[in-house]
């Protein structure tokens, strides 16, 4: 029955999703309108790959035949066209776990997500020491975002927290553009003033629904000038003070305006958070779970059953780090020791964090720095 239901529901999101599928870098180097399904299977991601059999002797578009005796290097599709297509073509919601540096983004790829999500909050925290109260700036968000989009470019897309776009439409434009060239798959943008705070605090206060408008205008327009496929989740803080009705006629303005997916920000009960899926409906939308914040705890599969496609836990780095590490300095601070687990080796970290296949490309290279291991 849910299977039944999630067919439809993708079938009606690839509306959504078609207008800007085609792969904007030069996908084999020939057509710059080769689209995702245009792609043979064979010829899909492959980072740095030799030529794929398929491609032998094959002259159909989408192709370049074998030129040289050089192998062929075959451009990895970029995060956002294959966020884009997860979105439309995923049984399952996009659970994102929330991640904010290096380290819990690398935990998040040892754990194997098939997405992940910057957290404003999270960023504004670990690189700023701040509370989420519209402090980072455009600098700190993308130079974060791109590091993290980085770690693994051909692994699972990012999604990134863009606040309110960090002003007006001239820096809207240039934000997205950032985004586009830092690797980000997808941001949300919302509607708060640009002293915004966290969605789940109270007191927000929002811009009227033509700015809001103005801002996703700006968004999708750069990402039309540059041929990206970077997905625009639009997302309304206006709950708290204009009331539902309100937030549904943003959203549906914003999807009007192109934006690809939306996000109805501190939804207080489960009922409303179902109820925006069917009133957007076939409109994708991307639930934010943040524990003990406005929100009932909702898990993914009842988000699923909702409807929702994407899913984002924006606190699930953040809450048990500051947990741990508060309780361990504590327990240095009383004991002159950390009482840190005897499997947590400094290695285990430096696993996670690349160790092996930092070693792999000295040795590939010739190198002998870590002939003796390490
Ligand atoms: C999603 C969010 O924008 C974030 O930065 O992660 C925050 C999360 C939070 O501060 O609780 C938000 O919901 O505003």
């Amino acid at each position: 029955m849910l299977r039944e239901k999630l067919h439809v529901r993708r079938d009606q999101f690839a509306g959504y999703f078609s207008g800007l599928s085609s792969v904007p870098s030069t996908f084999n180097g020939s057509n710059k309108n080769t689209t995702l399904s245009q792609i043979p299977q064979a010829c899909k991601p492959s980072l740095w790959s030799a030529k794929t059999p398929c491609c032998e002797g094959n002259t159909s578009p989408g192709h370049s035949p074998a030129q040289s005796p050089q192998p062929q290097i075959a451009l990895p599709l970029p995060a956002s066209t294959r966020l884009r297509h997860m979105i439309q073509n995923s049984e399952k919601i996009i659970v994102c776990p929330g991640v904010y540096d290096g380290l819990s983004a690398r935990i998040a790829l040892s754990v194997g997500f098939s997405a992940m999500y910057m957290t404003g909050a999270g960023t504004t925290a670990s690189r700023l020491g701040m509370a989420d109260l519209g402090i980072a700036q455009l600098h700190d968000m993308r130079t974060n975002a791109e590091m993290i989009a980085n770690l693994s470019p051909d692994g699972p897309p990012l999604i990134a927290d863009m606040d309110t776009g960090y002003g007006g439409p001239i820096i809207i434009a240039r934000a997205v553009q950032q985004y586009i060239l830092a690797g980000v798959a997808g941001f949300h943008i919302e509607d708060q003033v640009l002293q915004k705070r966290c969605g789940h605090l109270s007191g927000k206060e929002v811009v009227s629904s033509d700015e809001f408008l103005l801002r996703i205008q700006a968004a999708k327009g750069a990402a039309l000038r540059l041929r990206s496929d970077i997905v625009i989740i639009a997302r309304t803080d206006a709950l708290q003070s204009r009331g539902y009705e309100e937030c549904i006629s943003r959203l549906r303005r914003a999807r009007d305006a192109g934006a690809d997916m939306g996000i109805l920000e501190g939804c207080v009960t489960k009922a409303q958070a179902a109820q925006a899926v069917q009133d957007l409906a076939p409109w994708p939308l991307c639930l934010n779970s943040v524990e003990n914040g406005v929100s009932p705890v909702i898990t993914a599969a009842e988000a699923q059953e909702m409807g929702y496609r994407v899913m984002i836990f924006s606190f699930a780095g953040l809450a048990p780090a500051y947990t741990a590490i508060k309780a361990t300095f504590e327990w240095l601070k009383a004991e002159g020791v950390t009482g840190t687990a005897s499997d947590v080796t400094p290695k285990t970290i430096f696993r996670v964090c690349g160790l092996e296949e930092a070693m792999e490309i000295d040795k590939v290279a010739g190198g002998s720095a870590f002939s003796k291991g390490v």
